[in-house]
């Protein structure tokens, strides 16, 4: 089991604003990310230790841009598709932190996203969904699409454009700023920031390629 207290100091350096409840979820999620990673092989990281700093720091580091963007299109009733989301990053730590936010988490092998599904009954999340299927057979319309160690930023964006909302974004996340991938974008594909991110406990470089349709 991972302790309490490294958590709430990383969210407390990442300046979150998390209620008990949220944290207490993070926990159960990471509990669950354990056991049921012995039986359906959802992620490479074993160790509970780094879990916590690779997985949900790392993901947690991008709530803040999250819901600082979802602050600017104003409004509830949002809804999110994470591609390629394995055992739920950031996913499930999305649905967690923003409860007004609807997350889908879409994969193509099945039992991660029978995970999600046992995820989300098991911590009582009503706006996490968990989809077995490519991206590329979805339809949305979804506010804000993300991934995570999924594709190259043209692979994303070409496989999940049909299932982007008027005035939606891509909210993709990277290690080093992916110039190459940025330079092959398609026509029509603008980005428009690159928000470097700190992890708590990490020592490695993070960012957010934010990107959007342009006529
Ligand atoms: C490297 S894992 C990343 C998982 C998670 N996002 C993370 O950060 O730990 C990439 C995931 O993408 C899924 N995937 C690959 N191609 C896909 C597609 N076309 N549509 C949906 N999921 C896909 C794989 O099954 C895998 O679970």
């Amino acid at each position: 089991m991972v302790d309490a207290a490294p958590l709430r100091q990383g969210v407390q350096a990442l300046g979150l604003d998390l209620t008990e409840e949220q944290i207490a979820r993070l926990l159960d999620f990471l509990a669950l990310l354990q056991k049921w990673n012995k039986v359906y092989n959802l992620t490479a990281v074993r160790d509970p230790q780094e879990m916590l700093t690779h997985h949900l720091l790392d993901s947690l580091a991008a709530v803040a841009p999250l819901r600082r963007h979802l602050a600017q299109q104003g409004g509830a009733g949002r809804r999110l598709l994470d591609v390629g989301s394995g055992g739920g990053l950031p996913g499930v730590v999305f649905a967690i932190c923003c409860p007004d936010l609807d997350v889908s988490c879409v994969d193509t092998v099945a039992k991660k996203a029978a995970f999600i599904q046992q995820a989300a009954a098991a911590l009582g999340l009503r706006n996490l969904h968990g989809i077995h299927a490519r991206v590329e057979t979805l339809a949305g319309p979804f506010d804000v699409v993300s991934c995570r160690a999924f594709a190259s930023l043209p692979d994303f964006v070409n496989w999940s454009r049909q299932v982007l909302a008027p005035h939606a974004v891509w909210l993709a996340m990277k290690g080093r700023h992916p110039q190459d991938e940025i330079a092959a974008l398609p026509v029509g594909v603008q980005v428009f920031h690159v928000e470097q991110l700190a992890v708590p406990g990490l020592d490695a470089e993070r960012c957010i390629v934010w990107m959007r349709p342009v006529a």
